[in-house]
């Protein structure tokens, strides 16, 4: 059965990144935003990275990076993709990837159906898009709040489910994500965290163990699994070809 493409996001020690793979995560998030909990140094960030080597990809989330800093991460984090999870126009998400070389996933606040209006000219220049939740009153975090939008917005979509799901997954909502969206991927971060920043081992199978509940429950049901990169014509995590500077 082919599993679906799952990010986990604000990993901070090995043998977190190393849980998450044996249980089949397919793309390692490391968050470099200073007010975050989940924030890392570029130093902890060159180290996590190399001990994913090529298991998984791997992503670095950053907010309105300055150039200094874009190029810094390319140098010598080395990661697969860019995530850009501030107000980053158009132009500087094209700007972005062309200076660093490196794949790029835009973030997409979602609170209304206008606010879905922007994945079309976002995706002319960023190689993912991310479809996240408003960050909620009071949150100093434009992400990572473990909060869901309506995902009945997504209908004016259509049948394009070619984003990044996140904000608010866990092992209680995952199932029905999976069953009612099947997009290209999940996004998730506060979903197996027991405090901000906080990862655990027990909620992240707990997540898998929700996600596997749902694949079997489909193959069952004789409904089919949700597709594969491969199928909806989308490069692989493993196959992700960098974009030429
Ligand atoms: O996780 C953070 O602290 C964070 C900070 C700033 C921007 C993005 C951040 N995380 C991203 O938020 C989403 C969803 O997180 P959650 O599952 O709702 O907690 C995810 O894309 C993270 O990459």
């Amino acid at each position: 059965m082919i599993r679906p493409h799952i990010k986990i996001c604000g990993l901070k020690s090995e043998a977190l990144i190393d849980a998450v793979l044996a249980r089949g995560c397919t793309e390692i998030g490391l968050m470099h935003f200073e007010p975050s909990p989940r924030h890392l140094p570029i130093e902890d960030m060159i180290r996590l990275r190399t001990h994913v080597g090529g298991r998984a990809s791997v992503t670095v989330v950053t907010v309105d990076p300055s150039d200094e800093l874009v190029a810094r991460i390319a140098a010598r984090v080395r990661p697969d993709t860019l995530q850009l999870h501030g107000k980053e126009s158009i132009a500087r998400v094209a700007e972005i990837a062309a200076s660093s070389g490196l794949s790029t996933m835009k973030a997409i606040s979602v609170a209304t159906a206008g606010d879905l209006e922007a994945i079309a000219p976002y995706r002319a220049v960023a190689d993912r898009i991310l479809l996240d939740a408003k960050r909620p009153k009071g949150s100093v975090l434009p992400g990572g709040n473990g909060v869901s939008f309506d995902w009945a917005l997504l209908d004016a979509l259509g049948g394009d489910r070619d984003f990044i799901l996140s904000g608010g997954l866990n092992a209680d909502n995952i199932a029905e994500a999976l069953r009612r969206i099947r997009p290209r991927g999940f996004d998730l971060s506060s979903g197996v965290e027991t405090a901000p920043g906080v990862k655990d081992a027990g909620l992240v199978h707990r997540f898998f163990d929700a996600v596997d509940a749902a694949l079997a429950a489909e193959q069952t049901d004789g409904g089919s699994a949700p597709p594969s990169m491969a199928e909806t014509g989308q490069p692989d995590h493993l196959t992700q070809e960098r974009r030429s500077a």
